[in-house]
């Protein structure tokens, strides 16, 4: 059922990881009906536009042992996909919501994943008094990249990677930022692009801190969305 991910990596195929895989899939799909975690409720789908979506970046980067937060976890894409296959990461998912929050614990807990705990505040707060915590900042889903970028680098140790993880308007999104990333003590440094007939067209986009981040970061919410970064 699993198979299409050991394409990704052939060490995926891994039955303790599948067996997990499974549950989740399960959970997700009965607390789908109180909670409405996602639109996505067929197992395929499920499968290939949650789980194989949240790991294909993991082929550009070296996980072993990183710290990584998840920004907007939602339902755990990717935050809970990568500990299921990245057992020995340390990983935090931030997640604003608070059914959505509920979930993730239930996740964690019934799948017994060790080193892995979710916060329920918002990554504006959260980044200002977790500076430089993390290896890797990594999200799907939550803001365009001249807001995300804001929300979540102040965590990002220096010479860590945000990665974002993006649609067919990546183009676009990388133009509004007006290389303005480098205020943020960010370059861009490569983009991994996957074409597949189920997901379209999918842009992981990789950033590397090269310099502290000015503690002018980040504003208050509104200040960031009325007027993002290279605006
Ligand atoms: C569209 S969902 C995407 C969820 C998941 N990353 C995925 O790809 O399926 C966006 C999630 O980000 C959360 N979120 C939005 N802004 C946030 C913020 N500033 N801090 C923390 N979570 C946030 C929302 O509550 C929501 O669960």
């Amino acid at each position: 059922m699993f198979n299409i991910l050991t394409q990704i990596n052939k060490n995926f195929e891994c039955d303790i990881a599948f067996e997990k895989l499974k549950k989740y899939k399960d959970l997700l799909k009965t607390w789908n009906s109180k909670f409405n975690l996602t639109a996505i409720t067929d197992d395929e789908e499920i499968i290939k536009k949650h789980f194989y979506d949240s790991l294909i970046f993991s082929s550009y980067i070296d996980l072993i042992n990183q710290s990584i937060l998840d920004i907007g976890s939602g339902a755990g894409f990717p935050g809970i996909v990568i500990k299921i296959f990245f057992p020995n990461t340390n990983l935090v998912l931030l997640e604003s919501n608070n059914k959505k929050v509920l979930f993730l614990k239930e996740v964690i807990k019934e799948l017994d994943l060790k080193n892995i705990i979710v916060i329920n505040e918002r990554a504006e707060e959260y980044t200002k008094n977790n500076i430089e915590c993390f290896d890797i900042v990594i999200s799907r889903a939550v803001a365009q990249l001249n807001i995300l970028l804001e929300l979540g680098v102040q965590a990002l140790k220096i010479d860590g990677y945000f990665i974002a993880l993006k649609g067919k308007n990546y183009d676009l999104e990388i133009k509004q930022l007006n290389k303005k990333e480098k205020e943020l003590g960010l370059l861009f440094d490569k983009k991994q692009i996957v074409e597949d007939n189920h997901l379209g067209l999918r842009a992981n986009l990789f950033y590397k801190k090269f310099k502290k981040t000015s503690s002018l970061y980040p504003r208050s919410y509104n200040k960031i969305k009325n007027k993002p970064i290279g605006d």
